[in-house]
């Protein structure tokens, strides 16, 4: 595993592309990934197979919704009705770590559990995002081969997780920061996104311009720089839990914005009906359960309705 030059971020090569993936070659991804994991719960991944060319079309689409007006971009309010799926228009989501909101524009795509309410379908949040949902079904694949790597490395057998992967709930997100939304809706923080960790197994990030931040293994806050051709992963809460705190979740926020800043954000996450807790390999009398089962259909809708309203 090499080390970013300049950040001291992990970077973690999967096998090339279309090469397949013989088991030496799993084998060592796995590695890679384990020790990234555990460390900081973060790492830069290379040959990821996602072009370029799709992720240049993301962004463009991100920047031409954004240049709509609010009366247009709010016809696809997220909402309790839309799981949480569409946009939320600056200043909606509040902060869990001020008085004051995200200072950020925020879109997202992904699956539904069943129908939405209103019997609206969840392809109609994804029709401003032709590119976005073609990039969502690259994710969900890339997703699902650095969790095989995860299961891999912890030994979790070839069952794995899958028994909590059963429709699976994954996100697309995209983001807006403009030069003064802070300002703008009263934030007084140096920061445009509050310090949390995600509600998802992992996400993996690109970004048009710096601004994100991971908190290292000793506590101090890591520029995160674009990157041309490596993608950005770090670990949500759900693997922290499985594992019972052997695999880290990566705290992270976002700077303050000097210029027009686009995040391409995608979210690993589990079926509606899972419940993540510590499994019981990570767990034993010298080594108790450190963590309370979450259940991340009901309780996930519940903390996003506590900070998007109902809609
Ligand atoms: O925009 C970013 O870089 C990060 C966004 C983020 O942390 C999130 O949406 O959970
Ligand atoms: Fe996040």
């Amino acid at each position: 595993m090499a080390e970013g030059k300049r950040s001291g971020i992990p970077d973690v090569c999967l096998p090339n592309p279309g090469a397949g993936w013989t088991a030496e070659d799993k084998a060592r991804a796995a590695a890679e990934i384990g020790a990234a994991c555990r460390r900081g719960g973060y790492f830069f991944l290379r040959h990821h197979g996602v072009a370029a060319d799709l992720l240049s079309a993301v962004y463009e689409e991100t920047r031409q919704f954004y240049r709509l007006p609010v009366t247009e971009k709010s016809k696809y309010n997220a909402s309790e009705q839309s799981q949480f799926l569409g946009y939320r228009g600056l200043g909606r989501e509040k902060s869990t770590a001020h008085a004051g909101a995200e200072a950020c524009e925020q879109y997202r795509i992904g699956n539904a559990e069943g129908a939405l309410g209103m019997r609206i379908a969840a392809d109609f949040y994804s029709a401003p995002f032709v590119n976005g949902a073609c990039l969502f079904r690259y994710m969900v694949d890339l997703g699902d081969r650095v969790l095989s790597a995860c299961v891999d490395d912890l030994g979790l057998g070839t069952a794995g997780l899958d028994s909590s992967m059963n429709s699976p709930m994954h996100r697309l997100g995209l983001n807006y920061y403009g030069v003064g939304h802070g300002e703008k809706i009263g934030n007084t923080v140096d920061y445009a996104m509050s310090p949390h960790v995600d509600l998802s197994i992992f996400t993996i990030l690109a970004q048009n311009e710096p601004g994100l931040e991971v908190r290292g293994p000793e506590g101090d806050w890591i520029c995160v720089p674009p990157a041309q051709d490596a993608l950005f992963v770090f670990l949500g809460d759900y693997l922290q839990r499985w594992t019972n705190g052997l695999y880290v979740a990566s705290a992270h926020r976002v700077r303050q914005v000097r210029g027009e800043r686009l995040s391409i954000q995608y979210k690993h996450r589990p079926g509606h009906d899972a419940v993540v807790s510590p499994l019981s390999r990570f767990v034993d009398e010298g080594n108790p359960a450190r963590y309370e089962p979450f259940d991340t259909g009901r309780q996930y809708a519940s903390f996003l309705k506590s900070l998007l309203g109902s809609g």
